[in-house]
Protein backbone atom coordinates (compact mmCIF):
# COMPACT_ATOMS: atom_id res chain seq x y z
CA UNK A 1 0.00 0.00 0.00
CA UNK A 2 3.08 2.30 0.51
CA UNK A 3 2.62 5.71 -1.62
CA UNK A 4 -0.37 4.58 -3.31
CA UNK A 5 -3.45 7.31 -3.21
CA UNK A 6 -5.94 6.46 -1.57
CA UNK A 7 -9.18 8.54 -1.72
CA UNK A 8 -12.29 9.34 0.89
CA UNK A 9 -15.66 10.62 0.73
CA UNK A 10 -16.44 12.99 3.57
CA UNK A 11 -20.08 14.45 4.53
CA UNK A 12 -20.37 17.84 6.75
CA UNK A 13 -24.02 17.20 8.35
CA UNK A 14 -25.78 19.45 10.71
CA UNK A 15 -28.38 21.91 11.41
CA UNK A 16 -28.45 25.08 9.25
CA UNK A 17 -25.90 28.05 10.87
CA UNK A 18 -23.69 25.25 13.03
CA UNK A 19 -20.53 26.71 10.74
CA UNK A 20 -20.13 23.45 8.39
CA UNK A 21 -19.05 25.74 5.39
CA UNK A 22 -17.45 27.52 7.34
CA UNK A 23 -14.94 24.77 8.67
CA UNK A 24 -14.21 23.60 5.22
CA UNK A 25 -13.34 26.97 4.45
CA UNK A 26 -10.43 27.14 7.12
CA UNK A 27 -9.56 23.42 6.62
CA UNK A 28 -9.16 24.13 2.54
CA UNK A 29 -8.40 27.75 2.36
CA UNK A 30 -7.02 28.49 5.84
CA UNK A 31 -9.47 31.53 6.02
CA UNK A 32 -12.78 32.77 7.68
CA UNK A 33 -14.99 34.40 5.51
CA UNK A 34 -16.71 37.30 7.12
CA UNK A 35 -19.82 39.22 5.89
CA UNK A 36 -23.31 38.25 6.16
CA UNK A 37 -24.46 34.69 6.48
CA UNK A 38 -25.08 32.61 3.21
CA UNK A 39 -26.93 29.68 3.46
CA UNK A 40 -25.46 26.60 1.41
CA UNK A 41 -28.01 25.78 -1.13
CA UNK A 42 -27.45 21.62 -1.54
CA UNK A 43 -24.27 20.76 -1.22
CA UNK A 44 -20.93 22.35 -2.30
CA UNK A 45 -17.65 19.85 -2.81
CA UNK A 46 -14.64 20.18 -2.42
CA UNK A 47 -11.29 17.72 -2.69
CA UNK A 48 -8.15 18.48 -0.33
CA UNK A 49 -4.74 16.09 -0.74
CA UNK A 50 -2.98 15.12 2.01
CA UNK A 51 -0.20 13.15 3.71
CA UNK A 52 -0.90 10.29 5.88
CA UNK A 53 2.79 9.17 6.21
CA UNK A 54 3.96 8.40 3.43
CA UNK A 55 0.13 8.34 1.57
CA UNK A 56 -1.05 10.40 -0.12
CA UNK A 57 -4.68 11.14 1.04
CA UNK A 58 -7.42 12.83 -1.37
CA UNK A 59 -10.78 14.24 1.14
CA UNK A 60 -13.44 14.76 -1.19
CA UNK A 61 -15.73 16.97 0.87
CA UNK A 62 -19.29 17.22 0.33
CA UNK A 63 -20.54 20.33 2.52
CA UNK A 64 -24.57 19.58 3.01
CA UNK A 65 -27.07 22.70 3.39
CA UNK A 66 -28.29 22.26 7.32
CA UNK A 67 -32.00 23.56 6.48
CA UNK A 68 -34.51 21.72 6.47
CA UNK A 69 -35.57 22.14 3.32
CA UNK A 70 -32.73 20.45 1.94
CA UNK A 71 -32.94 17.11 4.00
CA UNK A 72 -33.72 15.03 1.45
CA UNK A 73 -30.56 15.75 -0.50
CA UNK A 74 -28.66 15.67 2.42
CA UNK A 75 -29.79 12.20 1.99
CA UNK A 76 -28.07 11.65 -1.69
CA UNK A 77 -25.14 13.45 0.02
CA UNK A 78 -24.11 11.02 3.03
CA UNK A 79 -24.45 8.09 0.39
CA UNK A 80 -21.25 5.92 0.04
CA UNK A 81 -19.49 8.30 2.42
CA UNK A 82 -16.67 6.93 4.75
CA UNK A 83 -16.50 9.31 7.27
CA UNK A 84 -19.33 12.02 8.60
CA UNK A 85 -18.55 14.97 9.73
CA UNK A 86 -21.72 15.79 12.30
CA UNK A 87 -21.13 20.11 13.50
CA UNK A 88 -23.76 21.37 16.26
CA UNK A 89 -23.13 24.86 17.73
CA UNK A 90 -21.72 24.83 21.04
CA UNK A 91 -23.47 27.89 22.00
CA UNK A 92 -27.14 26.32 20.50
CA UNK A 93 -28.95 23.24 22.30
CA UNK A 94 -31.32 22.87 19.55
CA UNK A 95 -28.31 22.10 17.27
CA UNK A 96 -27.23 19.20 18.70
CA UNK A 97 -30.74 17.79 19.26
CA UNK A 98 -30.46 18.16 15.23
CA UNK A 99 -26.54 16.41 15.31
CA UNK A 100 -28.37 13.06 17.12
CA UNK A 101 -30.96 12.91 14.31
CA UNK A 102 -28.18 12.59 11.75
CA UNK A 103 -26.58 10.22 13.53
CA UNK A 104 -29.30 8.35 13.90
CA UNK A 105 -29.63 8.35 9.99
CA UNK A 106 -26.05 7.15 9.74
CA UNK A 107 -26.31 4.44 11.93
CA UNK A 108 -29.19 3.09 10.74
CA UNK A 109 -28.47 3.44 6.73
CA UNK A 110 -24.85 3.96 6.72
CA UNK A 111 -23.39 1.46 8.50
CA UNK A 112 -19.20 1.78 6.93
CA UNK A 113 -19.84 5.45 8.07
CA UNK A 114 -17.25 6.57 10.89
CA UNK A 115 -18.77 9.41 12.45
CA UNK A 116 -17.26 12.84 13.89
CA UNK A 117 -18.93 14.78 16.41
CA UNK A 118 -18.48 18.28 15.98
CA UNK A 119 -19.04 21.28 18.44
CA UNK A 120 -18.09 24.65 16.35
CA UNK A 121 -17.66 28.22 17.52
CA UNK A 122 -15.76 27.49 20.84
CA UNK A 123 -14.53 31.16 20.15
CA UNK A 124 -17.31 32.22 21.57
CA UNK A 125 -16.66 30.25 24.47
CA UNK A 126 -12.95 31.79 25.33
CA UNK A 127 -14.56 34.89 25.13
CA UNK A 128 -17.69 34.21 27.57
CA UNK A 129 -18.06 30.21 29.12
CA UNK A 130 -21.82 31.27 29.66
CA UNK A 131 -22.67 31.08 26.57
CA UNK A 132 -21.88 27.09 26.60
CA UNK A 133 -25.29 25.24 25.72
CA UNK A 134 -23.88 21.79 25.07
CA UNK A 135 -21.96 20.28 27.82
CA UNK A 136 -19.08 18.58 26.97
CA UNK A 137 -18.96 15.13 29.15
CA UNK A 138 -22.66 14.73 28.38
CA UNK A 139 -21.64 14.62 24.60
CA UNK A 140 -18.34 13.04 25.47
CA UNK A 141 -20.51 10.07 26.96
CA UNK A 142 -22.85 10.16 23.63
CA UNK A 143 -19.95 9.90 21.41
CA UNK A 144 -18.53 6.88 23.29
CA UNK A 145 -22.01 5.24 23.42
CA UNK A 146 -21.93 5.79 19.55
CA UNK A 147 -18.21 5.01 19.01
CA UNK A 148 -17.75 8.49 17.76
CA UNK A 149 -14.86 10.72 18.06
CA UNK A 150 -15.30 14.21 19.56
CA UNK A 151 -13.69 17.27 18.22
CA UNK A 152 -14.69 21.23 19.92
CA UNK A 153 -13.45 23.35 16.49
CA UNK A 154 -13.04 27.30 16.17
CA UNK A 155 -13.30 27.88 12.16
CA UNK A 156 -12.12 31.74 13.41
CA UNK A 157 -9.34 30.70 15.36
CA UNK A 158 -8.62 26.93 13.37
CA UNK A 159 -8.51 25.53 17.13
CA UNK A 160 -8.30 21.58 16.13
CA UNK A 161 -9.75 22.22 12.46
CA UNK A 162 -6.80 20.16 10.96
CA UNK A 163 -6.43 17.86 14.07
CA UNK A 164 -10.39 17.07 13.10
CA UNK A 165 -9.52 16.45 9.46
CA UNK A 166 -6.38 15.11 10.06
CA UNK A 167 -7.91 12.18 11.99
CA UNK A 168 -10.64 11.44 9.55
CA UNK A 169 -7.84 10.83 6.74
CA UNK A 170 -5.75 8.84 9.12
CA UNK A 171 -8.69 6.69 10.84
CA UNK A 172 -9.21 5.25 7.06
CA UNK A 173 -5.87 4.67 5.90
CA UNK A 174 -5.52 2.48 9.26
CA UNK A 175 -8.98 0.69 8.15
CA UNK A 176 -7.47 0.50 4.88
CA UNK A 177 -4.31 -1.56 5.83
CA UNK A 178 -6.14 -3.74 8.20
CA UNK A 179 -7.84 -4.70 5.31
CA UNK A 180 -5.51 -5.29 3.10
CA UNK A 181 -3.66 -7.34 5.42
CA UNK A 182 -6.76 -9.22 6.75
CA UNK A 183 -9.13 -9.40 3.77
CA UNK A 184 -11.84 -7.98 5.96
CA UNK A 185 -13.61 -4.73 6.30
CA UNK A 186 -13.53 -2.69 9.40
CA UNK A 187 -14.27 0.01 11.19
CA UNK A 188 -12.32 2.47 12.92
CA UNK A 189 -14.40 2.03 15.82
CA UNK A 190 -14.05 -1.71 15.61
CA UNK A 191 -10.28 -1.63 15.51
CA UNK A 192 -9.65 0.24 18.27
CA UNK A 193 -12.44 -1.33 20.39
CA UNK A 194 -12.69 -5.01 19.73
CA UNK A 195 -10.27 -7.42 18.30
CA UNK A 196 -13.25 -8.78 16.29
CA UNK A 197 -13.75 -6.63 13.42
CA UNK A 198 -17.33 -5.67 12.14
CA UNK A 199 -17.72 -7.36 8.57
CA UNK A 200 -19.36 -4.36 5.74
CA UNK A 201 -19.74 -3.32 2.60
CA UNK A 202 -16.79 -2.16 0.61
CA UNK A 203 -15.21 0.66 1.76
CA UNK A 204 -15.33 2.69 -1.77
CA UNK A 205 -15.14 2.42 -5.37
CA UNK A 206 -11.98 2.09 -7.48
CA UNK A 207 -12.19 5.54 -9.93
CA UNK A 208 -9.00 4.49 -11.40
CA UNK A 209 -5.90 2.07 -11.46
CA UNK A 210 -3.85 4.24 -8.85
CA UNK A 211 -6.60 4.37 -6.31
CA UNK A 212 -6.65 1.90 -3.49
CA UNK A 213 -9.83 0.85 -2.21
CA UNK A 214 -11.04 -2.28 -0.36
N1 LIG B 1 -17.48 33.05 16.03
C1 LIG B 1 -17.58 32.06 15.13
N2 LIG B 1 -18.51 32.14 14.16
C2 LIG B 1 -18.58 31.14 13.27
C3 LIG B 1 -17.71 30.01 13.33
N3 LIG B 1 -18.03 29.18 12.33
C4 LIG B 1 -19.02 29.76 11.66
N4 LIG B 1 -19.36 30.92 12.22
C5 LIG B 1 -20.42 31.86 11.76
O1 LIG B 1 -21.67 31.16 11.80
C6 LIG B 1 -22.46 31.51 10.67
C7 LIG B 1 -22.86 30.27 9.88
O2 LIG B 1 -21.70 29.68 9.35
P1 LIG B 1 -21.74 28.71 8.07
O3 LIG B 1 -20.40 28.12 7.95
O4 LIG B 1 -22.28 29.42 6.89
O5 LIG B 1 -22.82 27.64 8.56
P2 LIG B 1 -23.38 26.35 7.81
O6 LIG B 1 -23.53 25.28 8.83
O7 LIG B 1 -22.55 26.01 6.62
O8 LIG B 1 -24.82 26.85 7.36
P3 LIG B 1 -25.79 26.23 6.22
O9 LIG B 1 -25.09 26.41 4.91
O10 LIG B 1 -27.05 27.03 6.31
O11 LIG B 1 -26.03 24.80 6.55
C8 LIG B 1 -21.65 32.50 9.85
O12 LIG B 1 -22.05 33.81 10.17
C9 LIG B 1 -20.21 32.25 10.31
O13 LIG B 1 -19.40 33.40 10.20
C10 LIG B 1 -16.72 29.98 14.37
O14 LIG B 1 -15.91 29.05 14.50
N5 LIG B 1 -16.71 31.04 15.23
Amino acid sequence: MSGQRVDVKVVMLGKEYVGKTSLVERYVHDRFLVGPYQNTIGAAFVAKVMSVGDRTVTLGIWDTAGSERYEAMSRIYYRGAKAAIVCYDLTDSSSFERAKFWVKELRNLEEGCQIYLCGTKSDLLEEDRRRRRVDFHDVQDYADNIKAQLFETSSKTGQSVDELFQKVAEDYVSVAAFQVMTGVCASPASLETSSRPTASGPLHELPDSQTEWC
